[in-house]
């Protein structure tokens, strides 16, 4: 085979190991929500998940990105199996236990699989290090949606006692998923403007 392969013929023979450099890994996808609106599911026991759900709501709203928030009572399976891209926001309760609201979820969907390959999410697991399962219902949570073909944007942030540098790295990779939708709007329309 001479050295000029045409790409799609050396992305079908492959080439023997260690011909080219190794490429830095690269995410499955692009960091960026697609044109759906985006689901914020959030699981709270005294409050802070649900009070995070509804600003990181309202972050989509001012980027423009449609987005409807749902608690975990009301989630179901069918729910994350049609759903392109879901951020979660979770507490754990109890002994490293789920919110009450996740208990239906915890009992009747986390214990089978589900189709997820479809979904890919963000996931804010709060918490606190003075009690022994540190942000055990997100880790579950995560574990679970992986498991099911479910991928993940960026590794899960753990929040411990309403860390301020966690949930602002929260909202900055939220910013960071919206922000090709903002520019691509933004595009759109000075292309408008221009015909
Ligand atoms: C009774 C009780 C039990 C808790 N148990 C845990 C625990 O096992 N592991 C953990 O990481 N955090 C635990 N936390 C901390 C909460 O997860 C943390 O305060 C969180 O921010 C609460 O979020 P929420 O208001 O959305 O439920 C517990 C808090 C309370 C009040």
């Amino acid at each position: 085979m001479g050295m000029f392969q045409p790409v799609w013929l050396q992305e079908l023979i492959g080439e023997p190991a260690g011909s080219r450099p190794a490429a830095p890994a690269e995410p499955v996808t692009g960091m960026r929500f697609v044109p759906d609106p985006v689901l914020i599911a959030y699981a709270s026991q005294t409050g802070v998940a649900e009070d995070l759900a509804a600003a990181t709501h309202e972050q989509l709203r001012g980027a423009g990105v449609a987005s409807q928030v749902v608690d975990f009572e009301a989630l179901d399976r069918a729910m994350l199996e049609s759903a392109s891209q879901v951020l979660f926001l979770v507490s754990t309760t109890y002994d490293g236990d789920r919110p009450d609201m996740a208990e239906t979820f915890s009992h009747m969907v986390m214990v089978q699989s589900a189709s997820l390959a479809q979904l890919h999410y963000g996931l804010l697991a709060l918490g606190d290090r003075g009690y022994e399962d540190f942000c055990g219902f997100g880790r579950t949570l995560d574990a679970w949606l992986q498991a099911n073909g479910a991928q993940a944007w960026f590794p899960r942030i753990e929040v411990d006692d309403e860390d301020a540098c966690a949930l602002e790295h929260w909202h900055a990779q939220v910013a960071a998923l919206a922000a090709p939708v903002t520019a691509w709007r933004a595009d759109a329309l000075s292309t408008e403007r221009i015909a």
